[in-house]
């Protein structure tokens, strides 16, 4: 680990306004300065500098909901409506994974996002320790939760892996894996179900990591089984009393989106998964408005297609405009929130990361900006939400150690990777 002092960047803080050559001083596993160059105390010697005059300076961004390993299901069933795609295609494959698929597989993913800028990331999958095997070796933050489908789960083996995962990993790798438990679903598991995870959750100290309301037909069927929405359902199961991570949030009633935000839920938002799955669009400036914490997460490979946290920054902005028919819904600086601050948010890790401020987590990426479509940069928040892509990100960092340097990734060797998941990919 030890110092690193990366000189001559533009700044996006986020928690204040941009600085124009600034410089960044990490400490061991921590941001010491943030700021300009003159206020660095004199004396300060890093072991490792880093020119980055033509680079722009993030936190690291925060992918708030996928499922890492369906990386090894990319491409393998598109153009379905949901509940087809999971029926017919998605779960008969599932059955069939082995723990080291979903190794290679989450291998994969966390190469895809680390050259993409993400460095954390909210996952919900089986095989969870193997999940946290391949986080441990890549370097990046993970919060884990083991998917816990209630009619799979009769004899309750399910629920106790992701038990085991809570109480082994907890914590790991330097505090970089954290975990939650993950009931899928209301539809997929039953209200005596989702109590007993609510019960086991707030017995470990952990939170759940749902999906909720993420279609027309989920809202009807929920409805018409619990006489209730899916939020209203989750909130008078007492699951909103612990903290919840709610992936899609697209079909809401005002009354949810006040259920929401009373109850401090992390909602991630994943536009390009809804489009794709023409699940619909989930009102994020309704939610914005009411105080609700939206985040933005892809979703799985399989139904997004791609990891890219910066494509997704950008669909999250264009569509939140398209679809209120206001320019000025979500503006660049918030959707950079949404990626950053509110991601940490509501993974509970906004104490250490999601802005670069001295005293947190040394999680930050460079983006180059010494490309056409990023000049002559009148806006920098707007240049990486409206022109940039994940291809941009120069280098990333977490908890202080260079993941990836030159567009090139030091934690992982890339060949092998390839290799494994050709093999696997049938
Ligand atoms: C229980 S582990 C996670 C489970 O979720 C499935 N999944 C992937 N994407 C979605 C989505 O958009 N909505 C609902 N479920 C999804 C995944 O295939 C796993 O079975
Ligand atoms: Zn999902």
């Amino acid at each position: 680990m030890g110092k690193i002092f990366i000189k001559g960047c533009t700044i996006v803080p986020i928690s204040g306004p941009v600085i124009e050559e600034g410089v960044i001083a990490v400490d061991g596993d921590r941001l010491y300065y943030v700021g300009p160059a003159n206020a660095l105390p004199a004396g300060w010697q890093a072991d490792t500098v880093i020119k980055a005059d033509d680079k722009v300076a993030l936190p690291g961004l925060v992918n708030a909901h996928t499922h890492a390993a369906m990386a090894l299901l990319r491409s393998y069933a598109d153009d379905l409506p949901l509940k087809e795609w999971l029926e017919k295609k998605i779960w008969p494959r599932e059955a069939r994974l082995t723990r080291e698929d979903i190794y290679w597989g989450t291998k994969l993913a966390l190469l895809e996002m680390i050259r993409s800028g993400t460095t954390t990331f909210a996952d919900m999958y089986f095989n969870m320790d193997a999940v946290a095997e391949a986080v441990l070796e890549a370097g990046l933050r993970g919060c884990l939760s083991q998917g816990l489908i209630g009619f799979q789960d009769e004899d309750g083996g399910r629920l106790a892996s992701g038990v085991s995962l809570v109480k082994e990993w907890q914590g790991a790798g330097d505090g970089r894996i954290t975990t939650m438990l993950g009931p899928h679903a209301p539809y997929t598991c039953p209200p005596e179900y989702l109590t007993k995870v609510a019960d086991t959750a707030a017995g470990l100290g952990v939170g759940l990591h749902i999906h909720l309301a993420e279609t027309k037909g989920e809202v009807a069927d929920i409805q018409s089984r619990y006489g209730a929405t899916p939020i209203a359902l989750a909130n008078r199961l007492g699951l909103f009393e612990l903290p919840v991570l709610a992936a899609h949030c697209v079909h809401l009633t005002a009354e949810d989106i006040s259920i929401l935000a009373e109850k401090k839920v992390g909602v991630a938002h994943c536009p390009e998964s809804n489009l794709k799955l023409a699940s619909g669009v989930a009102p994020v400036k309704a939610m914005l408005s009411a105080g609700v914490n939206v985040a933005i997460g892809t979703d799985g490979a399989a139904s997004n297609n791609n990891l890219d946290m910066v494509g997704e920054i950008r669909t999250c902005a264009l569509l939140a405009k398209g679809i209120s028919g206001d320019p000025t819904a979500v503006p660049a600086h918030q959707a950079l929130v949404m990626a950053t601050l509110n991601g940490a948010r509501a993974l509970g890790l906004d104490k250490k990361i999601g802005t670069l401020e001295a005293g947190k987590k040394a999680d930050l990426i460079l983006v180059n900006k010494r490309l056409p479509h990023m000049m002559p940069s009148h806006n920098v928040e707007a240049d990486i939400v409206y022109a940039a892509s994940g291809n941009d990100v120069d280098t990333v960092i977490v908890n202080g150690k260079i993941l990836m340097s030159g567009g090139e990734v030091k934690t992982l060797d890339v060949e092998e990777i390839y290799a494994e998941v050709k093999k696997r990919a049938g």
